[in-house]
């Protein structure tokens, strides 16, 4: 009999709880997997004084991030992180990426051994002093273990309801590694691809949700669906000139796949980051995101304003500013220093800027 992989799932927001139901589904069908897919939940208390977790295993359901949905009766969820992930040897990460350090922290010395793989589907990043820190590389690094991304056009609540969409796997070298992995996620309404690029499709990923607070501005501030748009093609263009700059390896056709302009325009279109940033511009700025965020996204996380900072901290460092103008445009936005009209302010006098030999110049 061959190998059996046990599955962890570490994190049980709106998309870690899709992604759980996805994996357990398939787990019950194909023999290499064990049927029980764990999921760590950082625990919390509901208004009614029950634990999250007690409920999710009790009703089959996460009533706090993916209310109305089965996740399928072989998973089973854990308050205890170290406990939730001692017996896998594959994990999958996907929390909020501001809480990775202090995950992975925890984990060291905690997980089984050399016989683990992860993969992670957080979109975002770290800033070290030497650049940007993907956490797909975090992982790798704390952990000592293997990591591919998954990353793709992927609004939780639409795959949760088995809408068709399709994803990116992205990984380094162990094309087998990256084949299990599209094994455990396939289904026939979500279509993974994979792509030998992990850091340009997980920049791809982190991006974009730069891109969707820009265009959530330009709803509300209510410009049209041309000037929409035009800044989604201007983030694209800064997506790939950052990417490229940091990681030279980025391959130019990552970015038509789904992890690539698929995601930016299901992120502009319909996503957390672009309504939050809808809000914003509507109260004129006068509303913190922070406020705005937990008002009505109810203990869900966005990623956009947070990595609008760490792009910031990145070009600031390299005197690259200008270079990117929607990007820092972007952060002076979110921390009060411009008005959200500056979105449309900036881009009628955006310079075009091209890269030549490894770095960005205007033409
Ligand atoms: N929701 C989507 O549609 C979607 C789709 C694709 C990718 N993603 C990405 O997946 C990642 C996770 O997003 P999500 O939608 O599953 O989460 P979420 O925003 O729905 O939920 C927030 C989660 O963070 C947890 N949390 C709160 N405080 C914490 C702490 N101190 N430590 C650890 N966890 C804490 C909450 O319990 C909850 O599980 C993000 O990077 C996001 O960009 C989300
Ligand atoms: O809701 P957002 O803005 O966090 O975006 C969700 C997903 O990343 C879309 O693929």
């Amino acid at each position: 009999m061959g190998k059996k992989y046990k599955v962890t799932v570490v994190g049980s927001g709106n998309w870690g709880s899709v992604a759980a139901k996805l994996i357990a589904s398939n787990t019950l069908k194909l023999s290499s997997f064990h049927d029980e897919v764990k999921m760590w939940v950082y625990e919390e208390t509901l208004p009614n004084g029950e634990k999250l977790t007690d409920v999710i295993n009790q009703t089959n359901e996460n009533v706090k991030y993916l209310p109305g949905i089965k996740l399928g009766k072989n998973v089973v969820a854990d308050p205890n992180l170290e406990n939730a992930v001692k017996d896998a040897n594959m994990l999958v990460f996907v929390t909020p990426h501001q809480f990775m350090e202090g995950i992975c922290k925890r984990l060291v010395g905690k997980i089984k051994g050399n016989d683990v793989e992860a993969i992670s589907l957080i979109k975002g990043m770290e800033v070290k002093k030497e650049g940007p820190c993907m956490i797909s590389t975090l992982i790798s690094e704390q952990l000592g273990i293997n990591c591919c991304v998954l990353m793709g056009a992927n609004i939780a609540n639409e795959i949760a309801v088995e809408k068709f969409s399709e994803a990116t796997v992205g990984y380094r070298e162990d094309k087998e590694a990256a084949q299990r992995w599209v094994h455990l996620f396939s289904t026939h309404y979500f279509l993974v691809s994979p792509v030998q690029d992990v850091e340009g499709v997980e920049l791809c990923g982190t991006l974009k949700n730069v891109v969707a607070i820009a265009a959530g501005l330009v709803d509300g501030l209510e410009m049209g669906n041309n000037t929409k748009a035009a800044i989604m093609r201007i983030g694209l263009r800064e997506m790939r000139a950052f990417s490229k700059l940091m990681f030279p390896s980025v391959r130019d056709s990552t970015f038509f796949e789904s992890c690539g302009v698929a995601d930016l325009i299901t992120t502009c279109l319909g996503g957390r980051n672009r309504r939050v940033a809808e809000a914003f511009a509507r109260n004129g700025g006068k509303r913190s995101f922070d406020e705005l965020e937990a008002e009505l996204l109810q203990g869900q996380k966005l990623q956009g304003v947070s990595t609008a900072r760490e792009v910031y901290e990145v070009l600031s460092h390299r005197g690259w500013q200008e270079l990117f103008p929607l990007f820092t445009t972007v952060h002076e936005i979110c921390i009060g220093r411009l008005p959200p009209s500056a979105i449309v302010e900036y881009s009628e006098h955006a310079p075009n800027f091209s890269l030549v030999e490894g770095s960005a110049q205007y033409y």
